[in-house]
């Protein structure tokens, strides 16, 4: 689903945020990437939503290279892939129901499915009774709660989730890896950056960690020991 192949970022001439970069990840999986502050996850990430290109090397996402994507492929290409962010980056001046919708119809979703749609993706989540409610009148969880159903609207392939327990207390935490893992039995494949040990620790799951912008740990399911989050 996801190859990086002798991956090399840098960022100007000095900044080298990913060195040689070789990693595979299956359709279906659940994969962990750690590492400290400046290790190259957000980059990792940026080069998988084409936000940033690799200076050197091949990314494959289902068997198709998205380092030569034009501009103009890049927005199809983005509809494989759903983002959940650590600050949610909600619509403030919208509802649950509208921030939702605004995923669907920047897609060219008919008005008439997304009023079938949205309902569908907000039970999924939790959020039935929130429909009309506006971000500012939630908690911290309920709020990624519409990240991730503004994330998985469209039917991604793959989840990338960055720091998506970052702002939120470990019970929250909980009870959205909970839901982050049900998305993930049902097919999707999700990827998220993390320096939540204690999450790390009770998923067990699969495990990269980067170190100086190299993967020096790959992990299969726990052992977070080893991973010097
Ligand atoms: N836009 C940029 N311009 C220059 N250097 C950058 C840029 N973005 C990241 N870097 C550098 O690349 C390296 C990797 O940064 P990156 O943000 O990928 O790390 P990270 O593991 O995501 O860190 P954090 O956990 O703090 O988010 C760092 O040395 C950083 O300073």
């Amino acid at each position: 689903m996801i190859k990086l192949v002798n991956v090399t970022k840098k960022y100007g001439n000095n900044s080298l945020a990913l060195e040689n970069v070789e990693l595979s990840i299956d359709k279906g999986e659940f994969v962990f990437l750690v590492g400290k502050s400046g290790a190259g996850k957000s980059t990792l990430l940026k080069l998988l939503t084409r936000q940033e290109k690799p200076t050197e090397g091949q990314i494959m996402v289902g068997g198709k290279s998205i380092v030569r994507l034009s501009n103009k492929e890049v927005p199809l290409y983005r509809r494989k892939i759903g983002v959940v962010f650590q600050d949610f980056l909600l619509l403030e001046d919208r509802t649950v129901f509208e921030n939702v919708a605004f995923a669907l119809e920047a897609t060219g979703t008919s008005p008439k499915e997304v009023k079938k749609i949205v309902p569908q993706v907000l039970q999924k989540v939790g959020l039935a009774k929130k429909t009309n409610s506006f971000p500012n009148q939630l908690s911290g969880g309920e709020q990624q709660r519409v990240g991730i159903a503004r994330a998985i609207v469209n039917r991604p392939e793959i989840i990338i989730a960055d720091e998506p327990t970052g702002n939120l207390d470990p019970k929250t935490s909980k009870e959205i890896m909970r839901l982050l893992s049900d998305i993930n039995e049902r097919g999707t494949t999700i990827l998220m950056a993390t320096h939540d040990i204690e999450v790390v620790a009770y998923m067990r799951k699969r495990i990269i960690a980067l170190k100086n912008g190299q993967v020096f740990r790959d992990i299969d399911k726990g052992g977070y020991e080893d991973a010097d989050l």
